[in-house]
């Protein structure tokens, strides 16, 4: 089985390396593409890969091509690919918005997977959700889902409006956490702290967090109360929180990405 993947930023490398370093494949049967010289130059590096500048090189050689470019990309490159995909190959989409159909009637082939991951693929922590048209198999499927499996864990979604809907959560979400993150850091350098105390009181408080709330089936909500003593510091930080809207504002946050999403799928 040989994979490519077009693309190779922050996502595409990841999910490059992810699949290099299973078991899954041999060695040198992923290829690589990028329009960037620089980056294949620091690709033909990397001696797990087969790096392309030329999409008729290596296009119809995959079973697989992933496509990792960004949607305002997309149109551009589906009209380069068109005349080079056969109708056995399976085209997994990672781009924001971009809906199978217009996947299809772009290339004019039926077997596709729209996936949207998360960026904490790089450390094999990713969330990938996913959706299929109708003609991939059941044996490829389980191939796809063993492939994205390479870079954390997957979810399979029925319906294409599930995978705008995460990736108002998922897929964005690692920002909103980073986001909360840099607060608390701005929060403790204000306080005195150094820079580098900050990052690890802030980074081992949301890992013990994590870890607690993994670790039971209680309700963020319910770890929240175990925090609070009546009347002290958490109770206090809590109200000024509910005082000014957040738990709103994040939902408003995580739906403006939602239809950020939907909005992507009608321009491209
Ligand atoms: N970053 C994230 O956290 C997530 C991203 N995604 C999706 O993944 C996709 C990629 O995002 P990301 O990795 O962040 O983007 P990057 O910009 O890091 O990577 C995209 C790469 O594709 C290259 N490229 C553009 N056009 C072509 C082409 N025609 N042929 C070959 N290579 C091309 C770009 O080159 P150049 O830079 O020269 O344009 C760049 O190297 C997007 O569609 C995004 O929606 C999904 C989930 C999470
Ligand atoms: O911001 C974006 O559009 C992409 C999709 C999810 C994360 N990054």
């Amino acid at each position: 089985m040989k994979i490519l993947v077009i693309g190779v930023g922050n996502m595409g490398l990841t999910y490059a390396e992810g699949m290099s370093k299973s078991k899954l494949l041999k060695k040198k049967n992923i290829m690589v593409l990028d329009k960037s010289d620089e980056k294949l130059e620091e690709l033909d590096q990397i001696s797990y890969f087969d790096a392309y500048s030329e999409l008729d090189e290596c296009v119809p050689e995959a079973d697989i091509i992933f496509i990792a470019v960004k949607p305002f990309h997309a149109e551009q490159l589906f009209e380069k690919i068109r005349p080079l995909v056969i109708p056995d190959q399976i085209v997994v989409s990672i781009m924001a918005g971009v809906t199978v159909d217009t996947i299809k009637n772009a290339l004019s082939i039926d077997k596709i997977v729209r996936a949207m991951p998360n960026l904490p693929a790089k450390v094999g922590e990713g969330l990938t959700s996913y959706v299929t048209s109708e003609q991939v198999s059941k044996i490829e499927l389980l191939t796809i889902e063993n492939l994205l499996n390479t870079t954390g864990t997957s979810i399979r979604v029925s319906n294409e409006n599930l995978i705008d809907a995460s990736t108002g959560i998922s897929g964005s979400g690692p920002a909103y956490v980073f986001y909360f993150m840099q607060s608390m850091m701005e929060a403790a350098q204000q306080m005195g702290f150094t820079r580098n105390e900050s990052k690890v009181l802030v980074s081992q408080t949301f890992t013990g967090a994590v870890e607690l709330f993994n670790q039971s089936d209680l309700s963020p909500n319910s770890w929240m109360k175990k925090v609070a003593s009546k009347g002290g510091t958490t109770q206090a930080a809590l109200d000024s929180m509910e005082d000014n809207n957040i738990n709103e504002l994040i939902k408003e946050a995580a739906f403006a990405a939602f239809n950020r999403a939907i909005e992507l799928g009608k321009e491209h």
